[in-house]
């Protein structure tokens, strides 16, 4: 009698299912068709299909089959794909007033608590105040400018460190990039070894990029969860959200009152947090500051990661950083370091530097832009609240737009008779409309000073160990913000001359 029971319930709700999944269909057809994409299964919709590495490389052979956009659901959440840069443009910067939201992230955002920094606040007066206060230390190319002694002093001392010690090239590269980002905020210089703050920004940053990996944690496809109580079975995780919520509860207090206390003993330098307590010392501006600051650290790994992307790419591709070194030595000669004023005077380095941001994006789907209502876009109904994300890898290797896609070949920038530049991967690789990346010019900037003075002073090649050459092996992490895998390098320097150099810049900055 029970198994009868048992069959009865089951074939009803499997009936169950299937009327409202048959309604469910008929709903979206009545509102117009959702983009094509592969089929999934009532209620879990596309689990089995997503995948969990190289999801750009899925999604552009989806493409291939489904066409440009396409869409997939995952318990009713609707993603869609693009697969070609112009959709970007028409809906992120055209119709921007309805795609420049975010989603909800139930773990990163509501739980660890990164909503409250600007990549992942939801679009409003909130996200405005900051996105506003942000543009004013770095929104346009002036401001990077503004720092370029800062940048090139950290650049200078990053080569004094790498010459000491070549094999902690990922090291320095993290301590130059939180050197940057903790003094343009705070006007807080790191230690010489080991610094506690830089440690500290790292530990967050790193756990930001985990927490947002799509698909990372079942709680944002299913945000009922957090409310399952952390002692059960299986739910590590919450204990995970509640030490990665102290460890950027700290990240934001800690350095703001290195800046407070250094503004009363008098001996603060000039920072973005000094200059907006100065002017607007009220309590609710004082949360806003916090977060604003807080939210230049989400940044600080893309800059990084360009960077790893450089020594990765000059490993692998002698012939382009050869190129890039007689151009150097051609126009600055070898008494001087390059600075960001001879940016001009150097296309082949600039186009290399553009090249590195388009060879291995290190943001290669953006991050999901999500329309406030619903919108039919290219004939096909996009709901309200779909995640909709840019496959910015794609349209950088996309054959229409860029020749041999998979090569590294800087030239590809530079026009010559009968021959046009290719397009700026900058319009692509920072994002598109209100979103788009608000660190873009100091980004642009530091990679361009990191990669000419390295190029300077430095050989950067593969190791050869016991006669024998050893190939890097170009693998990827995966997530948001992707980063190749540990890889040897050798580095080395040029010259003598060099290495005079690189001391001498340390010891004039010194005096
Ligand atoms: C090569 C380096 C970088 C790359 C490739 C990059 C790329 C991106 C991309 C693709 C987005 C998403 C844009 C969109 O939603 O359409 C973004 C957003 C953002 N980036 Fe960057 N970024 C870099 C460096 C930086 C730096 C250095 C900072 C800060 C110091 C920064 C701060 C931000 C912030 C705060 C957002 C969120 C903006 C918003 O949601 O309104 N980024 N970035």
């Amino acid at each position: 009698m029970s198994r009868l029971f048992l069959v009865l319930d089951t074939g009803a709700a499997v009936l169950l299912v299937a009327l409202l999944f048959v309604v469910y269909r008929g709903r979206q057809s009545a509102r117009g068709p959702l983009p094509p994409g592969p089929r999934g299964w009532p209620l879990v919709g596309n689990v089995f299909d997503m995948p969990s590495t190289n999801e750009w490389n899925t999604y552009m052979s989806w493409g291939e089959k489904w066409g440009d956009i396409v869409s997939v659901t995952l318990f009713g959440q609707h993603i869609v794909i693009l697969n070609s840069v112009q959709h970007a443009y028409d809906m992120f910067e055209k119709k921007s007033n309805i795609y420049s939201d975010r989603p909800v992230i139930t773990m990163a955002g509501e739980m660890v608590g990164w909503d409250r920094t600007l990549a992942v606040l939801r679009y409003g007066k909130r996200f405005r105040e900051t996105r506003k206060l942000f543009s004013q230390l770095i929104g346009t190319r002036n401001h990077a400018e503004r720092f370029s002694h800062h940048l090139e002093h950290e650049v200078h001392q990053f080569l004094r460190r790498v010459l000491r010690e070549p094999t902690s090239l990922l090291k320095e590269v993290r301590k130059t990039t939180g050197a940057v980002i903790l003094k343009m905020a705070y006007g807080y210089e790191v230690q010489e070894g080991d610094d506690p703050l830089v440690d500290l920004v790292d530990r967050a940053v790193e756990e930001f990029s985990i927490s947002t990996r799509p698909g990372a944690f079942l709680v944002d496809t299913l945000p009922v969860l957090r409310h399952v109580p952390a002692w059960m079975p299986g739910a590590g995780w919450k204990k995970k959200a509640q030490v990665w919520a102290d460890d950027l509860e700290m990240t934001c207090n800690v350095p703001y009152a290195f800046t407070q206390q250094q503004m009363s003993a008098g001996t603060a330098i000039p920072s973005f947090t000094s200059a907006h307590l100065e002017s607007n010392p009220d309590p609710e501006q004082e949360i806003l500051i916090k977060n604003a600051a807080a939210s230049l650290y989400s940044g600080i790994s893309r800059s990084r990661f360009s960077s790893i992307h450089f020594f990765l790419a000059m490993t692998c591709y002698p012939e382009a950083q050869r190129k890039a070194q007689a151009e150097i030595d051609a126009v600055i000669g070898n008494d001087r370091l390059p600075t960001l004023a001879d940016r001009d005077k150097l296309p082949y380095v600039t186009a290399l530097c553009w090249e590195v941001l388009r060879w291995q994006p290190v943001v290669p789907l953006g991050f999901p832009h999500c329309p406030v209502k619903d919108d039919i876009h290219a004939g096909y109904l996009i709901p309200k609240g779909t995640l909709v994300s840019p496959n910015i890898w794609k349209f950088l290797h996309d054959p229409d737009t860029y020749a041999n896609p998979f090569d590294f070949e800087p030239e590809r920038f530079i026009a010559s008779p009968g021959k046009t530049a290719e397009k700026d991967p900058r319009q692509i690789v920072f994002g598109f409309g209100r979103r788009i990346c608000p660190g873009m010019y100091l980004a642009d900037a530091s990679l361009f000073i990191s990669c000419a003075v390295s190029l300077a002073v430095f050989d950067i090649s593969k190791v050869v160990r016991d006669g024998k050459v050893i190939e890097p092996v170009i693998d990827y992490t995966s997530g948001t913000i992707i980063h190749p895998r540990p890889f040897e390098c050798s580095i080395k320097p040029r010259s003598a001359n060099a290495e005079v150099l690189i001391t001498a810049m340390h010891e004039t900055r010194e005096k």
